[in-house]
């Protein structure tokens, strides 16, 4: 693989750059924002449960139950267009994933604070495949215990594989920016613990 790590230490995090074309991923874009049935998702945030503005849609390869920030949802059968997606990712960076999540973030007010993708039902330092569509956003990782900040913009039709100890050792985050005004829709495909 050419991509380098952007991370100093303790993870791996490659960014492929755009893997679509901007006319190929405005049209995902679109019929991602059609065909989805986008959800406003619940976070708890001090002990109290918050409904989000951006918003939220599971899917899998088995109804998998998906606990994220304490609600639960089951993942839908796969769509054209992710499945077309899915493929082409994994086609790229030579890994799999049985899910996916996705958020819509209708403008830069939007985004997601700190966190890892450690959930229990996820499987331990598994690949974590991210693609952005539409507008552009900042993305950062803070490591754990020095606190190190690595940060990037990722681009319409863009790639980001989160690898190894990634999760363990770093959070990420989405910073709300007053600066951007148009939405962003980002799929994170994913590995669930199959049940045997
Ligand atoms: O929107 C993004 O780029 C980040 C999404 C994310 O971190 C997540 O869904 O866990
Ligand atoms: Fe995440």
């Amino acid at each position: 693989m050419e991509e380098v790590n952007i991370l100093p230490f303790d993870g791996e995090a490659y960014y492929y750059g755009k893997m679509l074309s901007n006319k190929s991923a405005i049209n995902y874009f679109n019929r991602l924002m059609h065909t989805i049935p986008w959800e406003h998702d619940k976070i708890s945030m001090f002990g109290k449960l918050i409904i989000t503005k951006r918003k939220v849609a599971w899917y899998g390869d088995k109804p998998f139950g998906y606990t994220y920030s304490k609600t639960t949802k089951y993942a839908l059968p796969w769509t054209l267009e992710l499945l077309d997606l899915k493929k082409l990712i994994e086609r790229k960076t030579g890994e799999t994933f049985n899910s996916c999540l996705l958020n819509l973030y209708h403008n830069g007010e939007e985004g997601m604070g700190w966190h890892s993708d450690n959930e229990k039902d996820l499987i331990k330092n598994a690949s974590i495949g991210s693609l952005s569509l539409g507008a552009e956003r900042m993305f950062s990782f803070k490591h754990k215990k020095t606190k190190k900040l690595v940060s990037l913009y990722l681009e319409n039709g863009s790639l980001l594989l989160m690898k190894g100890t990634t999760q363990t050792n770093w959070l990420h985050r989405l910073p709300s920016t007053k600066n951007v005004n148009a939405p962003r829709i980002n799929l994170t495909f994913r590995n669930m613990i199959e049940d045997i």
